[in-house]
């Protein structure tokens, strides 16, 4: 795989409506698009998808950008690789900063089906041509309006509904929403708001029977997780804690959830997720797929990965409407009662539309094979 430059591309993308979590809400997502360009003009896309603010995790977009020009991007151009999962161990002397990676792999992945002539799902191995769809709900004011934005997505048919909770507004809350919707497959998203001293509050949850609640305590608590999975009866999903193959083992040999979100990003890219994957089912505890509120491109990688077998709970991978009111690719991603439809198309499945994309362009920065490595100690 010759590589001649990348591009990243920056973008101001303003949400549909404010999204809010128990870390804070969220107005306008700055998008970074990376475009990796071979030797014969071909271009493959990937999305850097780290927060604004190290809020989720430690990453945060201009960190993202920081190690995407200095180290990932001048060590992929010198490169010579021969396949894209060969991209984690090229990276793998330099620690963590995951999203930064994973933008990166992303890109290669899609650049490899795109020479190939091949779906990106088909070249990761993925089996479905439809995935069913689930929606991510952020914190609202009040039990009526979360209530009336329930009624919406179930009526667009999203298969799963997830809300976000937060200390003061859990219980309470759940309740109402359940005497409203006794039966819809509901889930609650702490983003890592509790600690084991909420673990009385934690169970009364076990009464609504929810199909789970995504990462309750911080996102080292490993072993704090599976205590309180054996206090709970509700399945305690990792989001946060999972940045890894390793981590994710850890996780399923204590205990600590009996369903893991895989994000793309969070893991360092695709390569790192189909691991994930393959251990998960290994030790039959299924998955779905997270969002980080991503724009097009990193829609339809996680649309790619959905693909594969053990992935078999609905994802947070709903239509490119869900935040935006014009995505940045052509065709966008259409969720049709809940059901993504892959495209066969090569690559991610829809083409970067740049017209678009310019309407929300703040710059493109280049990385050339001019940029050398820049490091402080190296020999
Ligand atoms: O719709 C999406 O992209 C997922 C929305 C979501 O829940 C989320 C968004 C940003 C950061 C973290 C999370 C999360 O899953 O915890
Ligand atoms: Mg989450």
């Amino acid at each position: 795989m010759n590589f001649e430059k990348i591009l990243l591309h920056r973008l101001k993308m303003k949400m549909k409506t404010p999204f809010t979590t128990s870390f804070g809400t969220q107005i306008d997502r700055y998008v970074t698009i990376v475009e990796i360009i071979d030797e014969n003009g071909l271009s493959g896309f990937g999305e850097c998808v780290a927060g604004e603010d190290p809020l989720y995790s430690e990453e945060f977009m201009d960190s993202a950008l920081v190690a995407i020009k200095k180290y990932f991007g001048p060590l992929l151009l010198q490169s010579n690789l021969s396949h894209p999962k060969e991209v984690t161990e090229l990276f793998k002397p330099f620690k963590r900063n995951m999203m930064a990676k994973s933008g990166l792999e992303t890109a290669v992945w899609d650049l490899y089906a795109k020479q190939q002539g091949l779906p990106l799902y088909k070249v990761l191995g993925g089996e479905k041509t439809e995935v069913e769809v689930g929606i991510s709900l952020g914190l609202e004011k009040s039990d009526d309006i979360i209530i009336e934005k329930i009624r919406e997505k179930v009526e667009e048919g999203y298969k799963r509904i997830k809300v976000k909770i937060k200390p003061g507004r859990d219980v309470e809350m759940i309740r109402a929403i359940r005497e409203v919707f006794p039966d819809i497959p509901l889930m609650a998203d702490a983003n890592s708001a509790y600690t084991l001293d909420d673990i009385e509050l934690l169970k009364q949850l076990d009464e609504f029977n929810l199909m789970m609640i995504e990462q309750p305590l911080g996102s080292t608590d490993i072993v704090d997780h599976a205590t309180l999975q054996k206090a709970i009866k509700t399945p305690v999903c990792l989001d946060e804690s999972i940045d890894s193959y390793e981590n994710a083992k850890a996780a399923i040999e204590l205990g600590s959830c009996e369903i893991i979100n895989v994000k793309v990003g969070r893991v360092g890219g695709l390569a790192e997720s189909i691991k994930i994957h393959d251990l998960a089912k290994e030790n039959k505890i299924p998955l779905w797929c997270g969002g980080m509120l991503e724009a097009g491109v990193g829609r339809l990688t996680n649309i790619a990965i959905t693909t594969l077998p053990n992935f078999v709970l609905p994802g947070d991978t709903a239509s490119s409407s869900r935040y935006w009111e014009e995505d940045i690719i052509t065709p966008e991603v259409v969720a049709e009662n809940g059901v993504v439809q892959l495209s066969d198309k090569p690559g991610i499945g829809a083409e970067v539309d740049f017209e678009k994309m310019k309407k929300v362009l703040i710059q493109t920065d280049e990385i050339t094979k001019e940029d050398a490595l820049e490091m402080v100690f190296f020999d």
